[in-house]
């Protein structure tokens, strides 16, 4: 298969972002009286978007399940403290780099496609310098269904002006792989994210790839 662009996902493949999607969530917690949560469950909770992240959050040692006012109030906060520390811990996990400049060097044309909401996709790909490699940055909220439905997978290969057989996404989580195999897209899982704490293994995928560098070799080389 000769491959014309890249779908990349965002948290836990390109960026390591739980540092500060864990201080934001707990200093939210904190303001509601609740205690704060380890890292790792709050990783769990991560690929399904912000507002997914915020029920979960406040799912956790309540004694019900948090109501409508309780959610938009933990939205409030979490958005006023990620605003604040997005990009401040996160980082670019080993081999992104250079696994986008062989995709550069191979003019496949690469996009983001994230379930984070714009206004901290946006910033957090400018503070980790990823911005530039990106002809098209795909958000949790630009169309009207996130991953794992196959629109923002489709609406990317449009706006790349690509067809799905020629694509590849590269994805951490069930999220990634149900919409790419649903969109007809080829994909590959790499190891070091998130996937709710699963293990990729059981994943329905072309490969498991060890980086964003793996990737782009597999991508050359298929
Ligand atoms: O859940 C989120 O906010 C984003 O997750 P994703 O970048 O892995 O799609
Ligand atoms: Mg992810």
């Amino acid at each position: 298969m000769t491959y014309h662009a890249a779908l990349i996902d965002l948290d836990g493949t390109l960026v390591n972002t739980i540092p500060d999607l864990a201080d934001a969530t707990n200093a939210m917690r904190t303001q509601m009286g609740l205690r704060p949560l380890p890292q790792d469950v709050i990783a769990r909770y991560v690929g399904k978007g912000t507002e997914n992240l915020v029920k979960k959050a406040l799912s956790t040692q309540l004694n019900q399940k948090p109501d409508h006012a309780t959610i938009q109030q933990g939205l409030h906060l979490f958005n006023q403290h990620y605003h604040r520390v997005n990009g401040e811990k996160s980082t670019v996990y080993d081999g992104v780099i250079t696994g986008l400049n062989l995709f550069r060097h191979h003019q496949i044309k690469m996009a983001v496609v994230t379930n984070k909401p714009s206004e901290f996709t946006l910033p957090l790909l400018q503070a980790c310098g990823l911005h530039n490699y990106f002809e098209h940055v795909v958000c949790g909220d630009t169309c009207s269904q996130k991953k794992p439905h196959p629109m923002p997978l489709l609406h990317a290969c449009n706006l790349l002006g690509v067809t799905p057989e020629n694509t590849l996404l590269i994805g951490d989580s069930a999220h990634d792989t149900e919409a790419a195999n649903a969109a007809g897209i080829d994909v590959l899982a790499v190891p070091y994210g998130y996937n709710n704490g699963q293990n990729v293994q059981n994943l329905k995928v072309s490969d498991i790839v060890s980086s964003i560098e793996a990737a782009a070799c597999w991508a050359t080389r298929h």
